[in-house]
């Protein structure tokens, strides 16, 4: 598969070395207007690093645009000329619905949005992907490269909004809780390094332990509490103090937030 991804910041240069570490294509065109992200993989085989998003698309058959979406109906006006039968459009751009894009590059060409997160780039992202009604059949293979790159699932158009909230700024919200235990567990006595490790191999085996066991994560919580013991008494006064209401209310403001870009 020849890929080229236009625009390597933090996102197009994660998906950037998520396939590289996995040499998920045959050809790789990286175009930004600054490559200082990238440049380190131009001596790469079968990488090219470059400014020209022209000679990118027309090099390649599958387009990530990884744009800001003040920035993504300039570049695709700028390309669209080129844009063929052959190409897949995919946008990881938030907000940006597949309408957009259409009525920029055309209803009859292949768009997907694809909506992973940074994990990407050490191949464990959650990647959401929703198709136009001509690009279903190129979801088969938009899967097998992102299966490679972390796990996908296929979702409805209308919700990759909520699917950009949960796994994309996600992943913000798990390493903000990682990031409040670590300042808890110095307060406990801990050096800085060691109170980081501590709460990342926790968090790690909380995620592993409920992905392997497949089980309800308050039966996992029951194994813990004991009867008036100390993870309980936590908790409580973690509820108290309102917790999983803060997780939720933040989830919904980060969702109206996503639908006002959409407006955009
Ligand atoms: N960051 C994340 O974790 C996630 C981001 N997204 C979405 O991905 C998109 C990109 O986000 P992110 O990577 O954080 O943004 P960045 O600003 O880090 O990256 C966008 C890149 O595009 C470049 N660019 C701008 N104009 C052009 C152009 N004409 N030609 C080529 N490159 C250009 C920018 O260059 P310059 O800086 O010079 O303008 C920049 O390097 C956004 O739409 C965001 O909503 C989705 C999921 C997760
Ligand atoms: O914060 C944002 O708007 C983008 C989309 C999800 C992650 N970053």
């Amino acid at each position: 598969m020849r890929i080229a991804i236009i625009g390597t910041g933090n996102l197009g240069s994660s998906i950037a070395k998520g396939l590289i570490g996995n040499k998920s294509y045959t050809s790789l065109y990286l175009s930004d207007k600054n490559t200082a992200n990238v440049d380190a993989f131009n001596t790469l085989e079968n990488v090219t690093v470059t400014n020209d998003n022209l000679l990118a698309v027309e090099q390649s058959d599958m387009i990530i645009f990884a744009l800001q979406p003040k920035h993504i109906n300039s570049v695709l006006e700028s390309v669209t000329h080129l844009i063929t039968d052959r190409h897949t459009v995919m946008s990881v751009a938030a907000g940006v619905e597949i309408s957009r894009i259409e009525g920029i590059v055309g209803g009859d060409k292949h768009i997907i949005r694809v909506m992973p997160n940074t994990a990407i780039s050490i191949g464990k992202s959650m990647t959401c992907l929703a198709a136009n009604t001509v690009a279903q059949d190129r979801l088969v293979l938009a899967k097998d490269i992102f299966n490679q790159l972390g796990t996908t699932m296929v979702i409805p158009e209308e919700q990759i909004q909520a699917a950009t909230v949960i796994c994309a700024s996600g992943i913000a919200f798990w390493m903000r809780l990682v990031r409040a235990t670590t300042q808890g567990a110095i307060q406990l006595g801990f050096e800085a390094h060691e109170a980081h490790e501590l709460a990342l191999q926790t968090c790690y085996g909380a995620a592993s332990l409920l992905k392997e066991s497949g089980k309800h994560p308050e039966e996992e919580i029951d194994r813990v509490t004991t009867p008036s013991g100390c993870t309980i008494e936590g908790l409580n006064e973690m509820e108290h103090q309102g917790l999983s209401s803060s997780l939720i209310k933040g989830i919904n403001a980060s969702f109206e937030k996503i639908n006002q870009l959409k407006k955009n």
